[in-house]
């Protein structure tokens, strides 16, 4: 799939939003990828997902005995691409904050890749990395359906993503006149209660 054709699947979905969101690093932004609105389509969520494996398989990083992924978001992508490449998935979710692996085991030594949904500063894959070391897993690289970073963002394992989509963030402090002046939304789910 070309970055058009993966962008375009959001366009159609109505998952490309315009505002001013609250991201989950904090930053700000006024345009914000609401996956929900993909994943809520099994065919589109089918053909993205078969994309990434494809690119997985030709990275060269595997293989790779199970997927992890962050919930929320990285929850269908990670099970649809796990289908595809033809491994267990499994998540994280956050207790007290903390990603944690509550309902699996997971094999000392097993060779992780983290599925992600969209990568912005890459601090939500860093926890997912982290959390799964900590339980002596291998985790060998982290993939994302799209990356707004530029490339820059760091997750702490190499990274593929299906498509970029460089997209500016701002320092709530240091916001541009036409953010400033429109009530900010925080549509993710870190520090739900
Ligand atoms: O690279 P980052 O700066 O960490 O940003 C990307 C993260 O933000 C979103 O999760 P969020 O915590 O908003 O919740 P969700 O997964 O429930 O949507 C998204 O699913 C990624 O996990
Ligand atoms: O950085 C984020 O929190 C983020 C950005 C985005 O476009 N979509 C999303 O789900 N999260
Ligand atoms: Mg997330």
């Amino acid at each position: 799939m070309t970055r058009d054709e993966v962008l375009q699947e959001f366009r159609d979905a109505g998952a490309i939003l315009e505002g001013h969101f609250i991201l989950t690093s904090g930053l700000r932004s006024s345009v914000f990828l609401q996956k929900a609105r993909v994943f809520m389509y099994p065919d589109k969520t089918e053909r993205l997902c078969k994309a990434l494996a494809a690119k997985i398989e030709a990275s060269g990083l595997g293989p790779f005995d199970f997927i992890v992924s962050p919930a929320l978001g990285g929850l269908i992508p990670g099970y649809e691409t796990a289908r595809h490449l033809g491994i267990p998935a499994m998540w994280v979710e956050r207790e007290n904050a903390e990603f944690r692996l509550r309902r699996f085991e997971l094999p000392a030594g097993s060779r992780v890749l983290v599925v992600e949904d969209i990568v912005t500063t890459g601090l939500s894959g860093r926890e997912t990395v982290t959390a799964l070391q900590s339980l002596g897993a291998d985790v060998r690289a982290l993939a994302c359906l799209i990356d707004r970073s530029g490339g820059t963002a760091d997750a702490g394992v190499p990274m593929i993503a299906l498509a970029e989509y460089k997209v500016p963030t701002y320092d709530p402090n240091d916001l541009p006149p036409e953010l400033a002046g429109l009530p900010a939304v925080k549509p993710g789910s870190r520090g739900l209660s």
